[in-house]
């Protein structure tokens, strides 16, 4: 049943995305970013002169997806502190942005604890900000090397756990590409390096209700790179695990509890049962950034609740984002009341394996965590 109007597979190099960019204009500092909630309509950026208004691009989505919020907080407190302005404030207002992805605060704090050090060592405020800006631009350029290293290793366990010939038909929930990244991407960065180097028969993108980021994001991604992908209503992919259809799944992760647990975009966890049930591999890719030893098992996650007119409403034209500020088309009765985590936890015993740029661990174990992160160049923050 594989899709008959599935693009031909041909490799072609699309100009970078800039996705998120520090620029030092006349009127000042800021922190630049590709407004994702105009995608895939419109590519327009998104100029944040302050933290206040990275907050709110934090908050509606303009700017999302765990490792690049973790640089969208780095380039947060550097903001601030070439500003001038308080940089412990900063990175709070920054973490408490959404809760769930660690790598927002691990930016946030990382850059904020440099600073820090800046100053105690008797740095004068202008080099401090400059150190802290620097250690923004080392996290994002951590990060884009991290996509190349997980790309890599996810191609080679694809190779291990499906060896047929033919090419792979990969799976994937909400979007993990160069959208959410310094590189390439999470997930989407396999499926990518699968089709570069001609392993990739179809890509199914999950469409992601209600934000949408597959219909809206992994298709624009996916068509920008040539791939043969086909979009599925979230609802549809039980069917085409029980056609044979899909070989793997690829997620990406917003947090990675120490016992393996996974948080990430709502729908995860059926997919992983989905998986286990027709004995598909599941498979997580996140850099250890996105690993949070301290927090201990799936239960301690704190899932982002948000608005239910994102469910109620969907968005009539790019930029207006369903449940944003008003202007959404609504779908439901006026008062309805509506159930939206943005995130699920899939237990470590659904997890086939999990990617990171330090390797791969399967099955999933703490042990097997902590050891990657040891070896993570990524520095520890308390
Ligand atoms: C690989 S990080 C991308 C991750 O972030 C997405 O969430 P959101 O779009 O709400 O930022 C989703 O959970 C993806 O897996």
């Amino acid at each position: 049943m594989a899709d008959q109007d599935a693009q031909t597979p041909v490799v072609v190099d699309p100009p970078a995305l800039s996705v998120l960019r520090w620029d030092e204009s006349p009127d000042g500092p800021a922190v630049v970013l590709l407004d994702q909630t105009r995608l895939p309509a419109e590519e327009t950026e998104l100029v944040c002169a302050d933290v206040p208004s990275l907050v709110r691009a934090i908050r509606t989505l303009a700017v999302r997806g765990a490792p690049l919020l973790g640089i969208a907080g780095g380039y947060g407190v550097a903001l601030a502190a070439v500003r001038g302005e308080d940089v412990a404030q900063a990175a709070d207002l920054l973490e408490r942005a959404r809760p769930t992805a660690v790598n927002l605060g691990y930016g946030a704090r990382r850059v904020a604890r440099e600073y820090r050090a800046a100053v105690e060592s008797g740095a004068g405020q202008e080099v401090a900000a400059a150190v802290a800006l620097a250690e923004a631009r080392a996290l994002h350029e951590e990060d884009a090397a991290a996509s190349g290293r997980m790309a890599q290793y996810g191609l080679d366990l694809l190779a291990e756990l499906l060896p047929g010939g033919g090419g792979h038909r990969l799976l994937t929930h909400c979007n993990t590409g160069a959208l959410v990244s310094g590189g390439a991407g999470t997930a989407f960065a396999v499926a990518l390096r699968a089709h570069r180097e001609g392993s990739l028969r179809q890509l199914w993108v999950d469409e992601t209700r209600p934000l949408l980021q597959g219909a809206r994001l992994t298709a624009y991604e996916a068509g920008r790179n040539g791939m043969p992908y086909s979009l599925l209503t979230d609802n549809a992919a039980g069917s085409l695990f029980a056609a044979g259809e899909v070989d793997a799944v690829l997620i990406g992760a917003d947090r990675i509890a120490a016992d393996g647990s996974v948080a990430n975009k709502v729908g995860s966890y059926p997919l992983a049962v989905l998986a286990k049930y027709h004995h598909v591999p599941f498979l997580v890719v996140a850099p250890t950034t996105t690993v949070d030893l301290e927090t201990m098992d799936g239960t301690s996650i704190v899932v982002e609740q948000r608005s239910a007119t994102e469910v109620t409403e969907i968005t009539p034209k790019p930029g207006v984002p369903a449940g944003g500020g008003g202007g959404g088309m609504a779908v439901a009765p006026p008062g309805a009341k509506a159930y939206n985590p943005a995130f699920d936890i899939t237990p470590p015993e659904l997890v086939t394996a999990i990617i990171t740029e330090e390797g791969v661990i399967s099955p999933v174990t703490g042990v097997g965590l902590a050891e990657l992160c040891a070896r993570s160049s990524q520095v520890t923050i308390s």
